[in-house]
């Protein structure tokens, strides 16, 4: 069995991404430990700058010149910290890519560097985010956010998929529809399944208004469907467990519990029901740790879960462990697809 071949496309040439990445891979590979394949996309002089500045500053960075790279010049010069037009187009020229390599089978995954959604729109790029640009070059439709992390502190994993992304908050209610929901909760049941070995998860589903409603006093959608809409889920996965819809604010005490104090269980997943309700608590938890990874693809894709940083970005100051916990998850998540495919 070859070693995972993963493909690093550099994100926002104006943000943090060549940054964590060269400090994420450290000495090279094998990557702690583990052997596997890394293909950078980006502009070449851009990877080899950064190196530079890391090494002038006495921090450990991997040298990009012992990796293939596929060579994607800058349209025009960039200035760290400052997002363009340029940066922008940088950015989503790297990701197809990385993409096209990844589908002709080249890489097994790929763990994207963050980019700006607001660059890509001075590029004339109107996608909300990397996810959507996955999904439609792969051709498939439902494709899932889902935000994972292991404690440090206990060994547990949370695991919260979004069940509506990048979208204006007023939105989020004519938005969650039954059919969304049953898309996502079926989706996050068959990744729990292949991705992680669990074939019988307990699930905790978030309500959308304060106290879950309160009988219909502090918003109907609970009573109106969400409940219903429960009680249909339940038969039709009869291996899950599914609760909810719990009030939204009392839902993250349990894993708070479960990332601090061991002995203390959490559920398997999560269903948020929309970006902040989700992510404030896995960020509040674990910022520096957290995996934003798409679930649907016919391929593994993880990134870390914080953005290009621009106000820290050509410093050296940026942390890389989100980034190695990215690449660390894609290793895991091709080897576990490999040992379970027919
Ligand atoms: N996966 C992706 O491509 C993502 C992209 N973004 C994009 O990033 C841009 C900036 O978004 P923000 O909301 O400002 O979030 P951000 O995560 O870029 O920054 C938030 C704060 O965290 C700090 N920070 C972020 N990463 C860090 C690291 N590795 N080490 C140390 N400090 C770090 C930043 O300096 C800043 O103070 C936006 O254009 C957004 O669209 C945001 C999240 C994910
Ligand atoms: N908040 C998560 C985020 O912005 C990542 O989006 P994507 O670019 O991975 O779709």
């Amino acid at each position: 069995m070859t070693a995972p071949r993963l493909i690093i496309p550099m994100g926002d040439p104006a943000g943090i991404g060549a940054e964590v990445t060269l400090k994420a891979l450290g000495q090279g590979t094998p990557f702690q430990g583990q052997p596997c394949s890394i293909t950078l996309v980006g502009d070449r002089q851009l990877w080899q700058d950064t190196h530079q500045q890391l090494l002038n500053q006495g921090q450990i960075a991997a040298d990009p010149g012992n990796f293939p790279i596929l060579h994607q010049p800058l349209p025009s010069p960039i200035h760290p910290g400052h997002p363009s037009a340029a940066s922008g187009a940088a950015s989503f020229a790297a990701l197809a890519v990385a993409i096209d390599e990844t589908l002709q089978g080249k890489a097994d995954a790929i763990v994207t560097a963050p980019i700006a959604k607001s660059a890509w729109k001075m590029a004339g790029h109107l996608y909300p985010g990397q996810t959507e640009v996955l999904g439609q070059r792969a051709g498939v439709e439902n494709v899932g956010m889902l935000f994972v992390a292991r404690s440090p502190h206990t060994g547990w994993q949370l695991r919260t998929l979004l069940a509506t992304t990048h979208i204006p908050l007023a939105q989020v209610p004519q938005t969650l529809t039954p059919a969304l929901m049953t898309q996502k909760l079926d989706l996050l049941l068959q990744c729990l399944h292949q991705d992680f070995g669990l074939r019988h998860p307990r699930l905790a589903i978030a309500g959308l208004n304060p106290h879950s409603g309160e009988e219909g006093q502090l918003g109907r959608e609970e009573q109106d469907w969400l409940r219903p809409w429960l009680g249909q889920m339940a038969q039709r996965h009869p291996q899950a467990h599914l609760e909810g819809p719990v009030p939204p604010d009392t839902l993250w005490v349990q894993p708070g519990r479960a990332w601090w104090e061991p002995g203390q269980e959490g559920h398997d997943g999560y269903l948020a029901l929309y970006h902040d309700q989700g992510l404030i608590p896995v960020k509040l938890l674990a910022f520096d740790r957290a995996v934003n990874t798409s679930i649907g693809l016919p391929f593994v894709r993880t990134s870390p879960d914080h953005g290009t940083a621009f106000d820290i970005a050509g410093q050296g100051k940026a942390s890389p462990s989100s980034m190695e916990a990215a690449i660390a998850l894609a290793l895991d998540l091709v080897h576990q697809r490999r040992s379970t495919s027919p």
